[in-house]
C-alpha cells in the first residue's frame, strides 16, 4: 500500500477545499477533486464554519494522520475537511454543561456502568442508585448499624445484586415489581426495608406478606425472626444486659403467620394479627379470615404489601388466575391508606404480572436481575432420555449407585406419584421422605426440619416445594417427571444452586414429554448448558403446551412389582385425553379392592376350615 492508497483510506468520505499538495509529488488530485473544489468554492457560508470545524477536528486528525510515519507536521496542515462531520453535533459540544449538570451527568453514567457490572436493569422514573455495601443503608437511609451488624453476622458480606437495587427503591418508598434469580436474596431485600420503616413493636398490622404456599410462610417468618435479631444481638454486647434485654423486648417487632383459620380459633387469630407488626399468609387464608362475620381486623395501618413468588398467583387456569385478582383486589381495598405501597417479588416474569402492575402502581420501578425467565448460573443442568416409566426408576438407581451427593430432591407431578416413588425407594435403603399436600402440617414441619438438618438424604416432593423454599446446600435436583413448564423448570432447579453455591439438575424424560421438551430444552442451552439438537427444533404447539400446564399427563404407575404394560398406552390413547387419576377415584378403586381380598381372604379361610373339619372328621 503506498501513501496515496493511505491517503484514501484515511480521507474517505471527506471533500477538500484545496487541492492536496505535499502529499507526496508524485500525487495528483483526480479531476473529480477540482469539481469539488469549484463546488465548495461557491458557498462561502459552509467554508467559514469549515475553518472552526477543522480547528476542533484537528486533534483527531492528528491522532489519524500520526499512524503515517512518512508525513511531516506541515503537510497535515495542507489538509482542510469540509465534510464528513455533522455540524449539529458542534454546536452540542458547544454549549458548556453547569458543574452541577455534570456532575449528575457523571454520576448517572457511573450508575449506569455500576448496575451493568451487576446485571441489573431498572426501568422507571427517578430510580434511586444501587447500593455499593451494607453501610450504605446507614449513611444514606439512616439505617441502625445493629440492623446492619445483623446482616453481617447472618454472613451477607456483600448485598447481591437484588438487595442492590430493591433496598433504594424501597427505602425511598418506591413500588416495585422485581425479577432475580432463584436463590439470590429476595426474601432480605424486601425484609430489612419492613424493619427500618416500621421501627419498633406498635401491632397493627403494618406489614403484609402474601406467598403461595405455607411452607413457604414459615421460611420468610424465620428469615425475618433471624434478621430482625439486630436488638437482642446488640444486646450481647452491652454491659447492662438485662436492662438492654428489657428494652430490646419492647421495641422488636412482631411478626406472624396465619395458620389454620379453624373456628374455634377465630378469635385467637384475630387478637395475633392484630398485635403483630408484620403478618405473612397465604391469600386464601387471609381473605377467608377477612371475610368471616364475627372477625374485625383493620388492614388500614398496612404500610407495605410484599407479593413474594408474584406470577405463581397469576398462574394456573384462566379461574384461578382470576380469583387470585379477586383476593388481591379484596387485599388491597382492606388495606385502604394512602400510605400504602406494593412490592412484587419473583424469580420469573409473566406478562400477566406486568400487565397488573402497570394498571395498578403509580410511579412503578420494574428491576430486573439477569435475563428474564432464565436459570441461575449455579446450576448446571443435564437432560436424560430415560425411554420408559421403569427406565426412570433404573435411572435413578443408576445415579444411586454412581454416588449421591447428599442432599437431594426429587421433583414429581403428584402425590401419588409421590408416594409411590416414595414406597420403591425405601427398600432400596436410601435415606428417603416424602412430602406433599395430603400430609399433615406437623408430619410437613418434620420432614423439613429432617431435611434440613440432614437426617433424611433424599426428599421426594411436588410442586408444592417447587418455589421459593430454601434448603442450604442442595447438590442435586432430580427432576424425575418432567416439569410442566419452562416456568416451573426455572423455580424447581432453583432449589440447588442457592446464595453463590453450586448445584446439578438431573431431568428425566420420555416421549411423553416431547411437548413441553422445546421450551425446557431453550433454558438449558440459555444457560449455556449441553442439549441435543433435536430437542431445539421440536415442533411447537403451544395450545398443547397450556393444557399440559394445567393437567399433569397420565403416567404409568412407578413400581417395580407391576410389570404389567399400560393397557391405555397399548390401545393407542392420546395421553392428554387421558385425564390424572383422581386421588378419590384411586382410593376407593383400592378399598374396593381390599374389600374384595378381604371377602376372597376370608372365603378360603372358611374353606380351609370346613377342610380341617372334613379331615378331622375323618380322622
Ligand atoms: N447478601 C447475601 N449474601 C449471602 N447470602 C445471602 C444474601 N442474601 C440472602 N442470602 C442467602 O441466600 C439464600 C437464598 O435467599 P432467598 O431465599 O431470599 O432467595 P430468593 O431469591 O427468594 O429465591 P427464590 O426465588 O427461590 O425464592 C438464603 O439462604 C439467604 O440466607
Amino acid at each position: 500500500m503506498d501513501a496515496y492508497d493511505i491517503f484514501k483510506k484515511l480521507t474517505k468520505g471527506l471533500k477538500f477545499k484545496h487541492r492536496v499538495i505535499g502529499v507526496k509529488n508524485d500525487i495528483q488530485p483526480s479531476k473529480k477533486d477540482f469539481k469539488k473544489e469549484v463546488e465548495i468554492k461557491h458557498e462561502p457560508e459552509e467554508v467559514k464554519e469549515e475553518i472552526e470545524i477543522k480547528e476542533e477536528i484537528e486533534d483527531n486528525d492528528e491522532v489519524i494522520l500520526s499512524h503515517s510515519d512518512n508525513e511531516s507536521a506541515s503537510e497535515k496542515e495542507d489538509l482542510q475537511i469540509v465534510e464528513g462531520v455533522k455540524f449539529g453535533e458542534k454546536k452540542k459540544k458547544e454549549k458548556k454543561d453547569k458543574p452541577e449538570d455534570l456532575k449528575k451527568k457523571l454520576e448517572l453514567e457511573e450508575q449506569n456502568r455500576f448496575r451493568n457490572e451487576h446485571g441489573i436493569k431498572a426501568v422507571g422514573r427517578h430510580i434511586p442508585s444501587a447500593l455499593k455495601d451494607f453501610t450504605e443503608l446507614t449513611s444514606r437511609y439512616n439505617i441502625k448499624p445493629a440492623l446492619v451488624d445483623t446482616v453481617t453476622q447472618c454472613g451477607y458480606t456483600e448485598p447481591t445484586p437484588i438487595q442492590r437495587q430493591a433496598l433504594p427503591c424501597m427505602l425511598e418508598d418506591r413500588q416495585i415489581l422485581a425479577c432475580a434469580p432463584t436463590g439470590s436474596g429476595k426474601t432480605a431485600a424486601f425484609l430489612l426495608p419492613l424493619f427500618h420503616v416500621l421501627g419498633g413493636a406498635q401491632g397493627g398490622p403494618r406489614a403484609l406478606i402474601l406467598c403461595p404456599t405455607r411452607e413457604l410462610a414459615h421460611q420468610i417468618y424465620r428469615e425475618t425472626l433471624r434478621l430482625s435479631a439486630s436488638s437482642s444481638l446488640r444486646c450481647s454486647v452491652v454491659k447492662k444486659y438485662r436492662e438492654a434485654l428489657r428494652l430490646s423486648a419492647s421495641s422488636s417487632l412482631r411478626c406472624s403467620v396465619v395458620k389454620n383459620v379453624k373456628e374455634s380459633k377465630m378469635k385467637e387469630r384475630e387478637a395475633t394479627i392484630k398485635k403483630s407488626d408484620i403478618v405473612i399468609s397465604t391469600p386464601n387464608r387471609l381473605c377467608y379470615l377477612l371475610n368471616q362475620d364475627n372477625v374485625t381486623i383493620s388492614m388500614d395501618k398496612v404500610r407495605w404489601l410484599i407479593i413474594d413468588e408474584a406470577d405463581k398467583m397469576f398462574e394456573g387456569s384462566e379461574e384461578q388466575a382470576r380469583d387470585f385478582r379477586q383476593q388481591l383486589q379484596q387485599v388491597l381495598a382492606a388495606c385502604g391508606g394512602k400510605q400504602r405501597r406494593v412490592a412484587m417479588f419473583s424469580a420469573t416474569h409473566t406478562p400477566a404480572v406486568a400487565k397488573w402492575c402497570r394498571h395498578n402502581l403509580r410511579g412503578l420501578i420494574s428491576i430486573t436481575v439477569g435475563q428474564r425467565n432464565a436459570a441461575t448460573q449455579l446450576v448446571s443442568q443435564r437432560l436424560l432420555y430415560c425411554g420408559s416409566e421403569r427406565g426412570k426408576l433404573l435411572a435413578f438407581r443408576q445415579l444411586v449407585q454412581a454416588g449421591l451427593k447428599p442432599p437431594v430432591l426429587v421433583f414429581v407431578q403428584s402425590k401419588e406419584r409421590a408416594r409411590q416413588l416414595f414406597k420403591e425407594l425405601l427398600y432400596d435403603g436410601i435415606n428417603v421422605d416424602v412430602i406433599h399436600a395430603d400430609r399433615t402440617q406437623a408430619q410437613r414441619d418434620n420432614v423439613v426440619r429432617s431435611f434440613r438438618v440432614g437426617s433424611v438424604w433424599v426428599l421426594i416432593c411436588t410442586e408444592l416445594m417447587g418455589r421459593g423454599i430454601d434448603f442450604r446446600g442442595v447438590n442435586l435436583v432430580v427432576n424425575y417427571d418432567f416439569p410442566p413448564s419452562a416456568i416451573s423448570y426455572i423455580h424447581r432447579i432453583g432449589r440447588a444452586g442457592r446464595a453463590g453455591q453450586p448445584g446439578e439438575a438431573v431431568t428425566f424424560f420420555t416421549q411423553d414429554d416431547v411437548v413441553n421438551l422445546r421450551s425446557i430444552a431453550s433454558v438449558l442451552k440459555q444457560s449455556g448448558c449441553e442439549v441435543p439438537a433435536y430437542t431445539l427444533q421440536l415442533p411447537r404447539d403451544r395450545a398443547r403446551a397450556r393444557r399440559r400446564q394445567q393437567h399433569a399427563p397420565y403416567r404409568e404407575h412407578i413400581d417395580t412389582s407391576l410389570h404389567k404394560p399400560d393397557k391405555r398406552k397399548l390401545e393407542g390413547e392420546n395421553e392428554d385425553q387421558v385425564k390424572p387419576k383422581d386421588t378419590n377415584s384411586v382410593r376407593d378403586a383400592k378399598t374396593k379392592n381390599r374389600g374384595k381380598f378381604l371377602i376372597r381372604n376370608r372365603e378360603s379361610i372358611a374353606i380351609k376350615k370346613k377342610d380341617k373339619t372334613k379331615q378331622r372328621m375323618t380322622i
